[in-house]
């Protein structure tokens, strides 16, 4: 085991090259994890611990390059500050991925290795799941470290915390329904879903009993049949679409659940939908893209309030948790969004711009008196 220090990186499209550092931009922390014997490699990094220790889950993905697993983690991870921002819980911003193939090489020793990494920080980063990654993956990791959230129930985690999440994609499409049609009953609209992993599937088996009409895309041929076959004894209806073609569909709401910046110069002309609201994290490849879709009477919700759901059940470990508490804060997605729609309408201002407002006046008031500190050396933040 061994941690590299970071090293130059051609990251410039341009064919300039910026450092890690100059990459890095606001974030306190990237480290670079490798494992020979298990093959791991992997990236941690810490955005901001100015509301208590980083969290965010592990993604695993076939990254077509090492530049490209960096940018991605760099991303998440501030995601991960505004979103614990946004849902008010006591933690910070962080992400970790696996440069890997999360159908082919996973093993219990690769998630082992991370775990190594993971206790290796002291608790300035807690970790679970993401895109690729399961809690059951997270077992072998939680054997070598105690900084592990949403493991199954059956060792004492939380459990699958895709589904508070695809309950609050529920709750932000009624809330993006309630805003523009003024009702939350979603029977009878049209969504356009892309990915059906842990939380897409969830959305969209929600949506079809509701009989909601969807349009979905999924890499993995077996999800889109495994759904087919649900919607055979459901109200609704599924037309399976291939790629790039689900940004074309004209429907009621683009319902993102699978890779981030989706929403870009490309993609965007092509969008004839009314709505935006997903559980993918940073949906639009530059923050920029939010004040273009309010030009074209796109509602976007902002992602970060949208998928939190499984953040507020992870981040209630810490208080014992409590799964009416959960689905409370989980629930309120649905009134945070629309004061987000309220206040951007309010000022002529995107929503992304209204919601980063609200985080970053929090984070402003907030800002660390007691830094580098893990939740372990708080007692009170053991009280139930
Ligand atoms: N699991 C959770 O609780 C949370 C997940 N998220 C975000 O939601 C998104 C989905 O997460 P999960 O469902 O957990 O992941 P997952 O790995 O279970 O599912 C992702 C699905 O997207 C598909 N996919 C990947 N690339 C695709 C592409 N280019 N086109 C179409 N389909 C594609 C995959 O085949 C897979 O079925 C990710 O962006 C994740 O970061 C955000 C908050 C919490
Ligand atoms: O959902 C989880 O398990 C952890 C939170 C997270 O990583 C996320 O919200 O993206």
């Amino acid at each position: 085991m061994n941690t590299i220090q970071p090293m130059e990186l051609n990251l410039n499209q341009s064919g300039g090259s910026l450092s890690v550092f100059q990459q890095m931009s606001q974030h306190e922390q990237v480290v670079f994890c490798q494992d020979e014997s298990t093959g791991l490699k992997a990236i941690i990094a810490i955005h901001n611990t100015t509301l208590g220790p980083a969290l965010g889950g592990c993604r695993m993905r076939p990254y077509a390059s090492e530049e490209e697993a960096l940018e991605d983690v760099l991303r998440l991870s501030r995601g991960m500050t505004y979103k614990c921002a946004a849902a008010d819980v006591d933690f910070g911003g962080g992400k970790a991925v696996i440069i890997g193939d999360p159908h082919k090489d996973k093993s219990p020793e690769l998630f082992r290795a991370l775990g190594q990494f993971v206790q290796s920080l002291g608790g300035r980063y807690y970790t679970g799941c993401d895109m690729g990654t399961l809690p059951e993956d997270f077992v072998h990791a939680a054997k070598e470290t105690q900084y592990i959230v949403g493991a199954p129930e059956e060792y004492g985690g939380s459990g699958d915390s895709s589904i508070p999440t695809a309950h609050g994609v529920i709750m932000g499409l009624r809330a993006v329904s309630q805003f523009l049609w003024d009702t939350t009953h979603l029977a009878g609209k049209t969504f356009s879903i892309q990915g059906l992993g842990k939380v897409g599937f969830k959305v969209a088996e929600t949506l079809l009993a509701e009989g909601a009409n969807l349009f979905v895309t999924d890499i993995y041929e077996n999800s889109i049949i495994e759904l087919q076959k649900k919607a055979e004894t459901l109200p609704g209806e599924v037309t399976r679409v291939d790629g790039k073609e689900i940004f074309q569909i004209e429907a009621d709401a683009l319902v993102p659940c699978a890779i981030g910046g989706i929403i870009n110069d490309i993609s965007l002309s092509d969008l004839k939908v009314k709505a935006i609201c997903g559980a993918a994290n940073n949906q639009l490849s530059k923050d920029y893209l939010g004040g273009i879709l309010q030009q074209r009477g796109i509602l976007y919700a902002p992602d970060y309030i949208v998928n939190a759901g499984g953040l507020i059940q992870v981040s209630d470990e810490l208080y014992g948790l409590n799964k009416e508490r959960v689905l409370k804060k989980t629930e309120a997605i649905f009134e945070t969004l629309m004061q987000t729609f309220e206040a951007a309408a309010k000022q002529s201002i995107s929503t992304i711009e209204a919601a980063n407002q609200v985080v970053e006046q929090r984070l402003e008031l907030r800002k660390r008196n007691n830094s580098f500190f893990s939740h372990q050396q708080r007692p009170k933040w053991s009280i139930k």
